[in-house]
């Protein structure tokens, strides 16, 4: 058999023709529908939104927790009639057991909290980011996957909580240049609607499907809404006086409209009076037909949207005080938001904000001479220990393809390693932005 260097090129040999490649099993080098490749151009703007993600919570005091991506059925089938139900990625794995695509991350760190129990003190503030799945049956050529940034707080019975959340939101839309002329949040509370249901003795178990039911305001005719309103045996008084309170959008007239008792108001006041405090009230506003679409949400809901009204919703969460008991743990209060890539990005690029984010490295090392190969791998070395990025050229390559590629990965510096000034110890530097060039000593190297 010929010997490997008798090889005439990459993938022939002396003795065989080279192997046609058999096309019929040439595979899709697409992703899946619905999914997306990052290479190294997105890749670099997803580390950027990412790391601005993470540096926010950090700031905020919140720690980093993550979950499987699969994770048992169960934890995210509810009877509300959700959206996210309908569209859940599961099947049964060789185990016979019913497994999903996580959809969302709130259930698994509902189901992280009770698991840990006693053993973590309250308050917990915790925040993940993490790719969520749908398998959408029309390809309406919706996205399949996305990554969430989620951030919670657990234990903590009081508005300051949403207050802080909202002003974590509001410090990132800051970081990436978004102002309160960009975006707001509409900010209301799911007690509106309880209040409302319990005067007309609507059972509380009908609470989260209704909530659902309504977020699908102005995404289908009223008419469908009220029709599935009263699939759930509302009567037609109550799904009028419902769609008026609805359309309140002041505090004053809400306190017109429900008058002082219940919660609702009160925390909906304490929570404008404390963004305030953060000052950010010029970034919120009232406005009663924020329900969300989840169903676990039981008092403060929210969600940022992009004051065009160009964009679906930017971000959104709440208040879900009794999600952890629905999973048999203790009946501990929390509220958290998610924030998903895509619509961010959108709005980024509407604005002109998306950031330049060039590949960077310091330096490039080549020799000149292939005997010098191992020389350059030595230099390359002696940069590395000193904590300096390097791309190191591995083959033997012309000085004016080194220098195009240089160009292309942003490369800071041009280290030459070449016979004679290696004959003194010595290496050529250039650096590409000035042009500047020298000579030094390899144990000089800065
Ligand atoms: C705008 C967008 O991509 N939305 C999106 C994409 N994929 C998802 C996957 C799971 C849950 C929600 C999702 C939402």
């Amino acid at each position: 058999l010929p010997t490997d260097n008798a090889r005439t090129g990459r993938s022939g040999s002396l003795s065989s023709p080279p192997v046609q490649p058999d096309f019929s099993e040439k595979i899709d080098v697409n992703p899946p529908k619905g999914t997306r490749d990052f290479p190294p151009e997105d890749m670099r703007l997803r580390n950027w939104l990412f790391n601005n993600f993470k540096e926010v919570s950090q700031v905020y005091g919140f720690e980093e927790v993550d979950f499987p991506v699969l994770e048992s059925e169960a934890l995210f089938i509810r009877k509300g009639g959700e959206e996210i139900r309908d569209q859940l990625y599961c099947f049964e794995d060789r185990g016979n057991r019913r497994v999903a695509l996580r959809p969302e991350l709130t259930p698994s760190l509902a189901r992280l909290v009770i698991q840990k129990g006693k053993s973590v003190a309250l308050p917990l503030k915790w925040f993940a980011v993490g790719q969520c799945w749908r398998y959408e049956r029309m390809t309406r050529g919706r996205r399949r996957e996305h990554y969430q940034w989620n951030m919670d707080i657990i234990g903590i019975p009081d508005v300051t909580a949403e207050a802080e959340l909202i002003s974590s939101i509001v410090t990132f839309f800051k970081r990436i240049g978004i102002t309160a002329s960009d975006v707001g949040f509409k900010v209301s509370s799911r007690k509106v609607l309880q209040e409302v249901l319990r005067r007309y003795s609507v059972p509380d178990h009908l609470f989260g499907r209704v909530c659902v039911i309504i977020d699908k305001l102005e995404k289908i005719p009223i008419d469908d809404v009220k029709k599935e309103l009263r699939s759930a045996e509302l009567s037609e008084e109550v799904v009028e006086e419902l769609l008026q309170i609805l359309s309140v959008k002041s505090l004053v007239k809400l306190e017109e409209k429900l008058g002082t008792v219940g919660e609702a108001l009160a925390d909906l006041k304490q929570l404008f009076s404390l963004a305030e405090k953060y000052g950010y009230s010029e970034w919120i506003q009232f406005d009663a037909s924020v329900v969300r679409g989840l169903a676990y949400y039981t008092g403060i809901v929210f969600e940022g949207f992009d004051r065009e009204g160009k964009l679906r919703a930017i971000c959104g969460g709440g208040r879900y005080d009794h999600l952890l008991s629905t999973f048999g743990g203790d009946d501990i209060p929390a509220c958290g938001f998610g924030f998903g890539d895509a619509v961010v990005v959108e709005l980024l690029k509407e604005k002109g904000l998306l950031p330049e984010v060039s590949p960077q490295v310091e330096n490039i090392v080549c020799s000149l001479d292939q005997d010098l190969q191992g020389a350059a791998a030595a230099v390359a070395s002696v940069l590395r220990q000193k904590g300096q990025s390097v791309d190191l050229v591995l083959e033997n390559k012309p000085l004016k393809w080194v220098f195009k590629r240089a160009a292309r990965i942003n490369a800071q510096r041009l280290i030459l390693v070449g016979n004679a000034e290696w004959q003194k110890g010595m290496v050529g530097v250039k650096i590409l932005s000035s042009g500047e060039q020298y000579e030094v000593k390899v144990d000089e190297l800065e």
